[in-house]
């Protein structure tokens, strides 16, 4: 396994902040790596320790609890381990209505059920949905002026959001090896707002191929751009390959909150995002195709490299893939 070499550092975004001095830089960040950081979202510590802690404590309810959640369970909301990798496992929240989905789950998982668990992340999500609804704005600005108002409601107004819990329980003893938690993958979003804990390991890709770090950073918050949006900005907009590495012996916790297009959508960049004098980089494709073409690729093949929306609707592929028109 490569080794990295160094760690990123990228623009960060202040939300506190006018957004014109910082627009040139997140555009530049948006083209190469598709991430950036954010600071002072409106997340506070306190309910950030709180869902942390919570949310360990669920990790640690018996196999036998958590599978009443699993993959042949009426809900699917929870992945155990071995599935996206052996040391990864994680609990799905949906919107739009987040309380309802996380009182589904935690109902069946505890007894008394945690009400206040369900209250944070209710409170969570919808702060995550407001801020994912500015950033996009944030993103369509660094397209070009205008494009904000024009697409934020036209194109982006029907995104949803979801969260996944993430834990990671790396093998014992780990000894000058880097053991993936989660392997080579793009993210099947618009964009991914990340909060990832102390522990770090989040590395992504450089063309080149070289894997650099990005360091937790204390009331940081990492955004990335997904496949989704990639593909509707004709490539514009970079959703790099990423993976998380287990550096430790010691349990890792992140929340990650996926905002994308509805599953109906029709994913199709508007002239006038192409870019100059740029063709056309991807077929027309609706979401959920994408959304289940990744699912039969990588069920279970936790050791192989992701694949990507290139390889679903890239016009030099589509031969070899065939377009979801063909279907
Ligand atoms: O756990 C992390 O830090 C990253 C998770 C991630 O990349 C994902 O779930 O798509
Ligand atoms: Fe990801």
């Amino acid at each position: 396994m490569t080794e990295p070499e160094s760690f990123l550092q990228l623009p960060t975004l202040d939300l506190s902040q006018p957004l014109q001095s910082s627009l040139s830089s997140l555009s530049e960040a948006c083209q190469e790596w598709g991430f950036f950081n954010i600071i002072n979202h409106g997340i506070s510590k306190h309910l950030l320790t709180n869902l942390y802690s919570l949310s360990k404590q669920l990790f640690t309810l018996p196999m036998e609890s958590k599978q009443k959640l699993g993959p042949s369970s009426a809900l699917k909301t929870y992945t155990p381990q071995f599935i996206a990798s052996p040391f990864f496992e994680s609990l799905r929240i949906s919107g739009p209505d987040f309380f309802a989905s996380a009182k589904n789950s935690i109902d069946v998982l505890s007894d008394p059920p945690y009400v206040e668990f369900c209250d944070m992340l209710q409170e969570y999500c919808t702060k995550m949905t407001e801020l994912s609804k500015r950033i996009m704005g944030i993103v369509l600005r660094c397209l070009g002026d205008g494009l904000e108002n024009k697409y934020s409601e036209s194109e982006f107004g029907c995104c949803q959001g979801y969260l996944r819990i993430i834990h990671y329980t790396p093998p014992e003893n780990i000894q000058n090896e880097d053991v993936e938690g989660l392997g080579m993958h793009t993210d099947m979003s618009c964009i991914t707002i990340l909060n990832q804990d102390e522990i770090g390991g989040l590395q992504v890709r450089s063309t080149e191929g070289k894997w650099m770090d990005i360091k937790p950073r204390e009331g940081t918050l990492v955004v990335n751009i997904g496949d989704l949006l990639q593909a509707w900005s004709n490539a514009r907009l970079m959703s790099s390959a990423h993976r998380v590495v287990l550096k430790h012996s010691v349990t890792r916790l992140s929340l990650a909150f996926f905002w994308c297009f509805e599953d109906d959508k029709v994913i199709w960049a508007p002239e006038e995002v192409l870019g100059e004098g740029k063709e056309r980089l991807y077929l027309p494709f609706v979401c959920s195709d994408y959304v289940k073409f990744r699912e039969n690729s990588e069920t279970g093949r936790f050791d192989k490299v992701g694949y990507t929306v290139d390889d679903f609707a890239a016009i030099a592929t589509s031969e070899l893939v065939g377009s979801p028109q063909d279907s």
